[in-house]
C-alpha cells in the first residue's frame, strides 16, 4: 500500500499555521510513505455484539471525598549539582519542579471531558461510546503473528522506558486494585454504591471470553488527577498526575525520591543492595509479599526495587536485575580503580555511567527501530557525528514532562508486541521449555527457578516478539492478571478505557495536529487505514469525529521503516525529542560538571543490549551483536568476548592517588 502523507518535523523552525502548542510544525513529505505490514490479519468485519444500553456504564458521579496526593515539594531554589536528584528536581535550574514525582503529565491538545472538567468523553451526538471491551473485540484481534525481525527483549525494554517514564497515579498497575467497581463475580457496582473514580468496563453480551464465566464487569479505576491534589489544581480541566520521574534517569532501578533510594542502597562501596541465593545475586525481597505480588506461598520470592511494577512479569523482573546487577558491577570496577573514592561518589558515579548506558542503548540502539533511524536524524534526537564529540542540545525552553497523549495512548501500541509464551533456552538456544504468561503475573520467583534466569534471557534474546499490528496477544487480552480465575482483564480495554478516563483529544484532532489531513466522513481516514477496518469502526463509532486517538491511531499503516504510522509517530517523536533536550543531564551533553570527557563519551557509545545481557546474567557466554533483533545470518551468535566492551579504565581519577587492578576487573569475560 502506497500513500502520500507523512511529515517530517522541523524542530525550532517559526511556526506558521499550525498551532501554538509546540514550537514543531509538521510538513508533508516529498516521498511517499511505503507502508508496512501493519494491514489487518484479522476474520473481515463482523460485529456479533449487541449495543450496549447506555444505562449499564460504569461511570460514577462523585459520592465521596475526593482522596487526595502527595504534593511534591521541589527546593525553590536549585544549587547545581554535578549529579541528578532521585525526585528529578533541580534537573530544571529555574523551575526545579519539572518532571517530578506527582506532577501533571503534559498534553499537546486539551482535554475532551463530556463536562469541560473531567467527566469521560461521549459521542458528539451526546450517547455513550461504545464499550472500550467492545472496541478492543471488534476492532483488534488476537492472532499469534511472530514479529521475523525483533525479539522479545525489543519489547521487554520499551516497558523499562515506559516504567522509568511516568506511572499513573491511584493503582499500582498489576495488584489488584482496593477500590472495585465490579463484585468480584464480575457484576457492576450499582452506581449509588461505586467509590467516585469507579469507571468499570461493561462486558458486551455474547462475549466470547467472559460470557462463559458471567462477567459483564472489568473492573477500572480512574487515574487521580491535580483535582485530588490539595495543591495543585488551579481550575479549568483535571490533568492526571505521574507518581515516577519524566527522565529517563533508571528511576525504577534507583527510586524515585532519597526515601526509596535509601531502601534498596547498601550505603558500602556505592552498591545498591542485592541478596544472594543460590550462588546468585538478586533483587532485595519485598517486606510485603502478599501487597506486592500474586504469591500462592506467602515464602514465595517477591522483590523490592525503584519502582513498584518489578514483579509484574518475568520478562521486566530479569531485566530490572539485569540493570541493578549493572550498577554494582559499575560500581565495583570503580572503586577497585578508584579505591579513594567513597560510597556516594562510587554510588553517584556508578549511577551516572549506567544511566548514560541504558540512554545510549534508548536512543541509538532501541529507538531507532521504533522511530526509524532517519526520521530521528532529520528531527535532531539522535546525530551522526559521535566519536568524542559533545551534543550540546540542552534546551530549558522544552518541557521535558511525559505527555499524556504519549503514555496513555501512543506508547501503549506497543503491548501488540507482548508474546503470552515465554521460551527457556540452552546456551546452544535450544528451547528447553516455555512459561504461560499469565501464570507467572506477579510471580516473579519463578526466575530464580534452576537455570530459568539464563534461559529466559537467552530466550528473549530469541524468541521473536508479536508482530506490531492489530493483534494483542489471548494472554494479555482475556488473561490479564487472572490470579488463578479461569479468565483475568483485558490490557486493550484497559488501554481504551484510560483514553476516555484522561478525556485525551480525539483520532482526527491528533491527525491534524500532526499535520494529516482532517477527516470529514469515514472516508477521509482512508490513507491510512484500511476499507474493511474502517467498516468495523463505523460498525461501533456513532461518528469518525468519536474515534479514540488510542483505537484510530493504532489501526493506520505503519510509515516505513517505523513501528508506528503517521500520528502516532508523530506523538513518539515529540516525546522523545521533548526527553532528550529537556534533560539538563542527557549523556551527550559536554557541561564541565556534569558531562562526560570526550574519552569516556567514546566508551559510553560502545554500551548495547548485547553486553549488558552478557556481563549481567548467571552464566550467559554468547549473545548476538544486536540482542533486540532475532538471530540471522547477519547478526550469528557469537562469544560474549566479542562484543565491545565500555572500557571503565577512562574513570580512573588522575587526581587522586588510583591504583587500578585491571586484571582482577576487566580480566573476565
Ligand atoms: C508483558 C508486558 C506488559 C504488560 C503485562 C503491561 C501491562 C500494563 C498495564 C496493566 C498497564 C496499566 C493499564 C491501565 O490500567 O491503564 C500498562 C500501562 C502502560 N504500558 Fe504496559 N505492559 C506491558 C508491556 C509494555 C510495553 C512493551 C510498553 C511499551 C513499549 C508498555 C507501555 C505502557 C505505557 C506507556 C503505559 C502507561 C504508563 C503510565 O502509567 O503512564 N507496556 N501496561
Amino acid at each position: 500500500l502506497k500513500v502520500s502523507t507523512g511529515y517530517h518535523i522541523l524542530h525550532n523552525e517559526p511556526t506558521h499555521h499550525q498551532t501554538n502548542y509546540h514550537g514543531f510544525r509538521f510538513l508533508h513529505s516529498p516521498d511517499p510513505f511505503v507502508y508496512g505490514n501493519s494491514l489487518p490479519t484479522s476474520p473481515a468485519p463482523l460485529n456479533p455484539f449487541l449495543p450496549v444500553a447506555s444505562a449499564l456504564t460504569g461511570y460514577a458521579p462523585p459520592t465521596t471525598a475526593p482522596r487526595t496526593v502527595t504534593c511534591p515539594s521541589p527546593p525553590s531554589i536549585c544549587e547545581k549539582t554535578a549529579y541528578r536528584t532521585m525526585d528529578g528536581s533541580c534537573n530544571h535550574l529555574e523551575r526545579p519542579g519539572l518532571g517530578v514525582p506527582n506532577s501533571r503529565y503534559g498534553r499537546l491538545l486539551s482535554p475532551k471531558y463530556a463536562d469541560g472538567i473531567s467527566a469521560p468523553p461521549r459521542s458528539i451526538s451526546g450517547d455513550e461510546l461504545p464499550s472500550a471491551r467492545l472496541v478492543s473485540l471488534v476492532a483488534f484481534g488476537e492472532q499469534d503473528v511472530p514479529d521475523p525481525q525483533f525479539t522479545l527483549h525489543n519489547m521487554q525494554w520499551g516497558q523499562i522506558m515506559t516504567h522509568d517514564m511516568s506511572m499513573q497515579a491511584g493503582g499500582t498497575q498489576s495488584k489488584k486494585h482496593p477500590t472495585r467497581c465490579c463484585t468480584d463475580d464480575g457484576r457492576l457496582i450499582g452506581l449509588d454504591t461505586a467509590h467516585k473514580t469507579c469507571f468499570a468496563i461493561i462486558v458486551p453480551p455474547h462475549d466470547p471470553a467472559y460470557s462463559q464465566v458471567g462477567t459483564e464487569c472489568l473492573n477500572f479505576v480512574r487515574t487521580l488527577t491535580d483535582r485530588d491534589s490539595n495543591c495543585q489544581y488551579t481550575g479549568g480541566p483535571a490533568e492526571q498526575l505521574t507518581v515516577v520521574t519524566a527522565y529517563m534517569d533508571l528511576s525504577l532501578v534507583y527510586g524515585n525520591s532519597m526515601e526509596q533510594n535509601s531502601d534498596i542502597r547498601e550505603f558500602q562501596g556505592g552498591r545498591m543492595i542485592v541478596e544472594e541465593r543460590n550462588g546468585a545475586k538478586w533483587l532485595p525481597l519485598s517486606r510485603n509479599v502478599t501487597g506486592d505480588c500474586d504469591a500462592v506461598d506467602p515464602n514465595e520470592v517477591c522483590y523490592r526495587a525503584g519502582d513498584v511494577r518489578v514483579n509484574q512479569n518475568p520478562g521486566l523482573a530479569i531485566l530490572q536485575t539485569i540493570l541493578l546487577r549493572e550498577h554494582n558491577r559499575i560500581a565495583d570496577a570503580l572503586s577497585a580503580l578508584n579505591p579513594h573514592f567513597d560510597d556516594r561518589t562510587l554510588f553517584q558515579e556508578a549511577r551516572k555511567i549506567n544511566i548514560a548506558q541504558y540512554q545510549h542503548i534508548s536512543y541509538y540502539e532501541w529507538l531507532p527501530i521504533f522511530l526509524g533511524g532517519e526520521n530521528m536524524f532529520k528531527n535532531r534526537l539522535i546525530y551522526k557525528a559521535p566519536g568524542g564529540s559533545h551534543v550540546n542540545d540542552y534546551d530549558p525552553n522544552i518541557d521535558p514532562s511525559v505527555l499524556n497523549e504519549h503514555a496513555t495512548a501512543a506508547f501503549r501500541y506497543f503491548h501488540s508486541q507482548i508474546e503470552g509464551r515465554l521460551d527457556l533456552l540452552s546456551e546452544l538456544r535450544s528451547v528447553l521449555g516455555s512459561l504461560t504468561l499469565s501464570d507467572w503475573f506477579n510471580r516473579p520467583g519463578i526466575i530464580e527457578v534452576g537455570d530459568n534466569f539464563d534461559s529466559l534471557t537467552r530466550g528473549h534474546a530469541t524468541q521473536p516478539e508479536e508482530l506490531t499490528d492489530i493483534n494483542f496477544d489471548r494472554q494479555i487480552k482475556h488473561f490479564l492478571f487472572r490470579r488463578n480465575m479461569p479468565f483475568g482483564s483485558d490490557l486493550r480495554s484497559l488501554d481504551i478505557q484510560r483514553n476516555r478516563d484522561h478525556g485525551l483529544a480525539s483520532y482526527n484532532d491528533m491527525r491534524e495536529f500532526c499535520g494529516l489531513t482532517r477527516a470529514h466522513s469515514w472516508e477521509g481516514y482512508g490513507d491510512l487505514i484500511s476499507p474493511q477496518v474502517i467498516e468495523k469502526l463505523k460498525s461501533l463509532y456513532e461518528s469518525h469525529e468519536d474515534v479514540d486517538l488510542t483505537v484510530g491511531a493504532s489501526l493506520e499503516a505503519h510509515v516505513a521503516g517505523a513501528l508506528a504510522g503517521p500520528t502516532f509517530l508523530c506523538v513518539l517523536t515529540e516525546q522523545f525529542y521533548r526527553t532528550r533536550v529537556g534533560d539538563r543531564f542527557f549523556y551527550e551533553n559536554g557541561d564541565k560538571m556534569t558531562g562526560f570527557t570526550p574519552d569516556q563519551l567514546v566508551e559510553i557509545r560502545k554500551a548495547s543490549m548485547a553486553r549488558l545481557l552478557c556481563d549481567n546474567g548467571n552464566h550467559i557466554e554468547n549473545m548476538q551483536h544486536a540482542a533486540f533483533k532475532t538471530v540471522s545470518a547477519s547478526n550469528p551468535v557469537v562469544p560474549c568476548s566479542n562484543i565491545p566492551l565500555v572500557d571503565l579504565t577512562k574513570w580512573i581519577d588522575l587526581n587522586g592517588h588510583a591504583t587500578p587492578d585491571h586484571a582482577a576487573i576487566f580480566g573476565k569475560k
